[in-house]
């Protein structure tokens, strides 16, 4: 039985767990401060004695129904403290929480007092009796200790001194229990190794199940027969390991790109790095080789923690990262690094349970911080780090993302035992790992947001400034890190074609898919500003025959990954997603990127277009913008291909991003079957939202018990006529629309989608490359139209 205890209101329970969460203060002799201990040390070694105490009780005691009870004071029960999540750590020992078992709470029938009775003390005294505990403390009968009013006297010298003994004796056994600890994770990080190998040597791969970024770590396996035939010479100067070399040689990568080239080395060489260099350019293996290459340096024995903790904005993009390093090291033949992605959306226990044996830690900030503030020693585990990673380092220093981030890092800089912290700077640790941090991009935007100025205009950093701005966020071991720019001059891929084409802003969805049908069978990525936009714009694409999946991050986080797992496998697919997909994600194939809404910022721009034209590959990025978005969509793209001296305005040298041109005949052809694809969305959109908003309504009305009906609710309402009524009214009526009305829709839209909508087409585009005819010959292709986005006014 187990009840609450509040003032004198308790009843008498039996085998009562009391916990108290009580404030801790210098006078209370319950603190863990008057012991001198820091919260963290006082938990953990609490954690001990109370498992040792509990395999003592169970060896000693026989029950503790039968063990004898006596009369003992509150304050003199042996109070445990119990192990405080790492993150309640952050109140500086405010709060602590302190527990006892085995004790009852009685109050006297006749004068209401209460008084405690507890078996521990007797179970000591057994201890003592020699019954099984070798060496333990020597107690007197518990009830010599009382006095004749039958309250505890507290201990005698000679008793303090047996209870001495018998603490020593649990510290001893702490020592032995604290390296069968260390003994059973290394010997669990062996084990999970040797399964590991196993696998690897059966070819086989650690997931059952092949999510999108899986397969890009299974990806570039070959066997071993051609890895002897790949020349890696050209990795020669970087100092690099065989094991490596031979990796390399397995993903094909016969020569380093340059940010490769150059952070490798410097990394190598224990020095902080920022690494600058155009997005698709290799920056997870400038980073990620390093790390391995400490790794097969380092003896595992001798590392029980994480080797390096990498951080990245989005969930896909932390998947993604963990791929690739697998990729990085699988089919070989050494024991590869445990790498634990730590992302949202995801069990929480089960990427605790990862990080025991991780090597290499990859994760979103949000969840990174929720994980290792609320476990125990994770703190602790995550301060030995000898690499921390920032990817995408401007948009996670950013407002809005870097408070998480920045929780993190002080969590890690700051020296608990001395209370240290950036707010006590003299006793900040010296740090002892590497810092590195990669971006395609550094924005002066950015910085002046930071300082608390008003963001002008979105100019690049140069290195100076992005320095200034880094050092003020991160700290790093030398103070100052080297600043490698592998691309001074563009941020954007060499081999990226750039277009806009112009409509009006009521005719985006129109645009949109006479786009995609001038490129037809080919992977294309299509950015919103929304949430909403991607709601809708996908199954619109959907009411079109085209295969496309949504991708937002009020998805599920399964949904997530199927979503980019389908676009990563079905050649051919869209992707519709708003800028979660925009940094960092390596989707192989990817062929045109489609800015449906503007992007907000430079960065913004220069990322989502870097989503095609990755490593050697080429691509083509298209913004479609309403006449009177064209000026500002110029100056921003001239803005980011100016270089680091040049300023915007001379004319002569600016970028000039050209408008596509769309044979508007074919538009306007598309035009119907555009018009009723959007309708059945709408249509479909409406109804679920009037039907979420009608429950939701319901629900409320039915807690209020009052009536509620829809129609009477809409025509009573007040403010109905305000703004968004016309969009509510669009709603509604979109809403309305019968199943027999969405039928005939429906089968009118098929109709139309039979015919092809290019019948006819001008000559110019037939010559002109506008028509794939190798498409056209075998059949394959769009079957609406046959084309190619060339066709636009691209130079072949
Ligand atoms: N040395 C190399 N040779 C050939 N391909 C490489 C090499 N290094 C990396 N790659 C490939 O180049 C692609 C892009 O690499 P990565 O994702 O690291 O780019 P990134 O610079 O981080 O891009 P972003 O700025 O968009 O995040 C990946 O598919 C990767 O496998």
């Amino acid at each position: 039985m187990l009840e609450y205890l509040r003032g004198d209101t308790v009843e008498r329970v039996t085998n009562l767990k009391i916990s108290i969460l009580l404030p801790l203060h210098p006078d209370s002799h319950r603190s863990t401060m008057k012991r001198g201990l820091p919260p963290k040390i006082a938990a953990i070694k609490a954690r001990k004695r109370q498992k040792l105490d509990q395999s003592a009780q169970s060896s000693t005691v026989p029950t503790k129904a039968a063990s004898k009870r006596c009369k003992v004071k509150l304050d003199d029960l042996q109070w445990e403290e119990v192990a405080m999540p790492d993150r309640l750590e952050d109140f500086e020992g405010f709060y602590g929480l302190e527990e006892i078992e085995d004790v009852a709470v009685v109050r006297d029938a006749i004068t209401g007092t209460i008084s405690f009775e507890s078996s521990t003390l007797d179970s000591l005294k057994k201890k003592d009796a020699g019954q099984s505990h070798s060496g333990a403390a020597v107690l007197h009968e518990p009830e010599d200790g009382f006095s004749d009013e039958g309250s505890w006297m507290g201990f005698s010298d000679k008793e303090g001194g047996a209870i001495k003994e018998y603490l020593d004796e649990k510290d001893a056994q702490d020592l032995s229990e604290n390296s069968l600890r260390t003994m059973k994770a290394a010997e669990r990080k062996m084990k999970k190794r040797q399964k590991q190998k196993k696998k690897q040597d059966h070819g086989k791969t650690s997931v059952n199940r092949k999510g999108a970024f899986d397969i890009l770590a299974d990806q570039p396996l070959s066997g071993d027969d051609d890895v002897d035939e790949v020349d890696v010479s050209a990795w020669g100067n970087l100092g690099l390991s065989s094991e490596t070399l031979r990796s390399l040689a397995r993903l094909r990568f016969s020569q380093p790109t340059l940010i490769q080239s150059s952070a490798i080395p410097e990394i190598l060489s224990g020095h902080d790095v920022v690494g600058k260099a155009s997005t698709g350019s290799g920056k997870t293996l400038a980073f990620g080789i390093p790390i391995l290459e400490r790794f097969l340096a380092s003896s595992q024995a001798e590392r029980l923690t994480p080797l390096a903790l990498i951080i990245s904005p989005t969930r896909e993009l932390a998947h993604q990262l963990t791929a690739h390093l697998t990729a990085l090291c699988s089919g070989s033949d050494f024991n590869a690094p445990s790498i634990a992605a730590v992302t949202g959306g995801l069990s929480v226990q089960k990427q605790r349970r990862q990080l025991e044996n991780a090597d290499v830690v990859v994760g979103t900030p949000g969840r990174l911080w929720e994980v290792i503030s609320s476990g125990q020693g994770l703190v602790k585990s995550f301060k030995q780090i000898q690499f921390l990673v920032v990817d995408e380092a401007d948009r996670l220093l950013s407002e809005g993302h870097y408070k998480e981030l920045g929780k993190i890092l002080k969590i890690l800089d700051c020296d608990e035992e001395k209370g240290g912290g950036d707010s006590n700077p003299d006793q900040t640790p010296e740090l002892q790992r590497q810092t590195l941090v990669f971006s395609a991009t550094f924005y002066k935007g950015l910085q002046q947001k930071l300082v608390g100025k008003a963001a002008k205009g979105g100019d690049l950093l140069n290195k100076q400034e992005s320095m200034e701005y880094l050092l003020k966020k991160v700290r790093f071991l030398e103070g100052k890190p080297k600043f490698i720019d592998a691309n001074p001059s563009s941020q954007m891929a060499s081999r990226l074609k750039e277009g806009l084409i112009e409509c009006a802003g009521t005719e985006k969805d129109l645009y949109l898919y006479a786009l995609l049908l001038f490129h037809p069978k080919k992977r294309s990525l299509i950015f919103t500003n929304s949430i909403s936009a991607v709601r809708r714009v996908t199954p619109f694409l959907q009411n079109l025959n085209l295969v496309a999946h949504p991708l937002h991050s009020q998805m599920p986080q399964k949904s997530r990954l199927r979503s980019v797992e389908r676009f990563t496998t079905q050649p051919g697919s869209i992707l519709v997603a708003t800028d979660v997909a925009a940094r960092g994600l390596d989707i192989p194939g990817v062929d045109l990127i489609v800015h449906y809404h503007l992007p907000r910022a430079a960065d913004t721009y220069v990322h989502r277009s870097g989503r095609t034209a990755r490593a050697k590959a080429s691509g083509i990025s298209v913004l479609i913008c309403a006449p009177e978005e064209v000026a500002g969509v110029r100056r921003l793209v001239a803005k980011v291909h100016a270089r680091p001296q040049q300023t915007v305005k001379s004319k002569n040298t600016a970028y000039f991003i050209r408008t596509l041109d769309l044979d508007r005949r074919i538009v306007s052809r598309c035009k119907p079957r555009a018009t009723l694809a959007k309708k059945l969305a709408d249509a479909v959109i409406a109804k679920e939202k009037i039907h979420s908003e009608d429950a939701w309504l319901s629900a409320a009305a039915e807690d209020l018990g009052v009536d509620y009906n829809s129609d009477t609710f809409e025509a009573e309402a007040p403010g109905r006529q305000g703004r968004g009524s016309g969009r509510k009214k669009k709603q509604n009526e979109a809403g309305a629309t019968s199943k027999g009305e969405m039928q005939a829709l429906r089968a009118e839209l098929k109709a139309l989608l039979s015919q092809r909508v290019n019948v006819g087409v001008s000559a110019k585009y037939l010559t002109g490359g506008g028509v794939d005819m190798d498409a056209l010959l075998n059949g394959e292709g769009n079957a609406e139209f046959l084309g190619t986005v060339d066709g636009l006014g691209f130079e072949a």
